[in-house]
């Protein structure tokens, strides 16, 4: 539904992506990991027609991203900031939900009912002011404001920046939910736990471009492709490598691998 093809962007003359071409399918859970600098947000803009390239083509459904209108694609790709103030602009939840809902639907009735049924799922209570809430509760305002509109793509900007463990899973689980029910989901992330956890697909990026791309196992136990990219693996598969279990990720597997050798 998503496809690079042969993308570069430059801001100013700096090339930041360079020549990178990949295709999401409906359905996928990717994540976007790379160092700090590699080109991870200006990827995910370029997604959502924010940025344009400079070279080659972005297509959503086949459509260039340079043809379509913002409002279009906002209806395919909800976009969710790093930071959720950058995306919350009014005072209560339920005006916070509502704006959104009106820039892409008309029939208001329908934006009432989509509205009431968000509040009721993420359990807010519509009059509360956003700006009174922790940081989470915001990062999930963003979030509930952005499945009102029901995108069938997301694109979430490191979504648990600034988050406690409890507040970070909240939001995952949700992300989870949302994936399992069909959303295609592209997240960029420095969490190599997280990333173990909830992916299935990862994209390695190193100064703008591409050097991995794929299955979640694969790439996690690839750490000379990791180091390439400035990346550690996660904690759980670094000590598995360090005592000689290839394919370790989680507890689970790090169970099972020391059970059979002690068998
Ligand atoms: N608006 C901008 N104008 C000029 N250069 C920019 C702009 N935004 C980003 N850059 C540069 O482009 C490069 C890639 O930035 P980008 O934010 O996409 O990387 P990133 O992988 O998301 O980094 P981080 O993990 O630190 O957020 C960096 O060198 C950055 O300084």
């Amino acid at each position: 539904m998503i496809e690079f093809d042969h993308v570069s962007f430059e801001y100013a003359e700096a090339t930041t992506i360079n020549d990178v071409s990949f295709r999401l399918v409906a359905g996928d859970f990717v994540a976007l990991i790379g160092a700090n600098g590699a080109g991870k947000s200006t990827i995910s803009k370029l997604c959502n027609g924010l940025l344009k390239p400079s070279r080659g083509h972005v297509l959503l459904d086949g459509d260039d991203t340079r043809g379509l209108r913002t409002s279009a694609l906002a209806r395919k790709v909800g976009f969710l900031f790093q930071n959720p103030d950058r995306q919350i602009c009014q005072n209560s939840i339920r005006a916070e939900i509502m704006f959104g809902l009106e820039n892409v639907l008309a029939d208001a009735a329908e934006c009432q009912c989509r509205c009431d049924d968000v509040l009721a799922a993420f359990g807010f209570d519509g009059a509360a002011d956003p700006f009174s809430m922790s940081r989470g509760e915001r990062q999930r305002i963003a979030l509930a404001s952005l499945i009102a509109c029901r995108p069938p793509m997301l694109i979430l900007d490191e979504p648990t920046t600034g988050l406690d463990y409890r507040e970070c899973m909240q939001i995952m689980e949700q992300i989870q939910a949302l994936n399992d029910a069909g959303t295609t989901v592209l997240m960029v992330s420095h969490d190599m736990e997280i990333v173990q956890d909830f992916a299935r697909r990862v994209l390695v990026l190193n100064q703008g471009r591409l050097l991995g791309d794929g299955p979640k196992d694969q790439i996690m136990a690839d750490p000379a492709l990791l180091a390439q990219a400035k990346l550690l693996p996660s904690q759980i598969t670094a000590l598995a490598l360090r005592m000689g279990f290839n394919n370790v990720h989680t507890v689970d597997d790090m169970v099972a691998a020391v059970s059979a050798t002690a068998s």
